[in-house]
């Protein structure tokens, strides 16, 4: 189903596209990451800086920098910011007690200046757990209504079986190939319009 490489425009081969993995601690970042990169469950302990790592799905290069979420350590996640192309925000379905304090940390990186144009995949793990919130309950908690500057796409996961990964990847391959391909459309028109000036 993917695109062929000789398909994609040419400045997107062999390009590293780096995307940013946030959420609270204990969202399952690590989790994610881990499973999409060797396809299995590993066992985690909290991550105290960042694990890299780059996974290539529909011929795109993708860096995943999965970030520490505990509180403290979160001050850190803004030097990560610079060149990222995309977010992936992890919330835990099954942490009623902390989707507030989830909801407030997704606010605050909608708001940084150089997240700006970020496409936001949010990851909605733990689907597997016992009575997790809804698709619908957690697009309302999440604020997510109200986020009309970029887009935006939430997807159930059941990170352990494999559920609903490729799903929202496939989604956000979809957008950075869209806004790399408008990006180059317009820097095309501008050399045109100034070598026809
Ligand atoms: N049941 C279930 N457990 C999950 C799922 N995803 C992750 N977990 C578990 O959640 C716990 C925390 O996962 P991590 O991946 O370490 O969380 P993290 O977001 O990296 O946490 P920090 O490194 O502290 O920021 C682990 O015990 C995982 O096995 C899931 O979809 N379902
Ligand atoms: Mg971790």
């Amino acid at each position: 189903m993917g695109l062929s490489s000789s398909k994609l425009p040419s400045f997107f081969r062999n390009k590293q596209i780096k995307i940013l993995m946030l959420g609270l601690d204990g969202s399952g970042k690590t989790t994610l990451l881990y499973k999409l990169m060797l396809n299995e469950v590993v066992s985690t302990i909290a991550t105290l800086g960042y694990n890299v790592e780059t996974i290539q799905h529909k011929n795109l290069n993708l860096t995943l920098w999965d970030l520490a979420g505990e509180e403290r350590i979160r001050a850190l996640w803004r030097p990560f910011y610079n060149k990222c192309s995309a977010l992936i925000f992890v919330v835990d379905s099954s942490d009623r007690l902390r989707v507030e304090e989830a909801a407030m940390e997704l606010n605050k990186l909608l708001k940084e200046e150089e997240l700006k144009g970020c496409s936001v995949l949010i990851f909605a793990t733990k689907q597997d757990c016992i009575s997790p919130m809804e698709i619908p309950e957690l697009t309302d908690l999440l604020g997510l209504h109200e986020v009309k500057d970029r887009n935006w796409f939430i997807q159930p996961t059941k990170t352990l079986e494999g559920v609903g990964i490729y799903e929202g990847l496939d989604w956000l391959s979809t957008k950075l190939l869209e806004s790399k391909k408008s990006k180059s459309f317009k820097s095309k028109l501008k050399s045109y319009k100034i070598h026809s000036n």
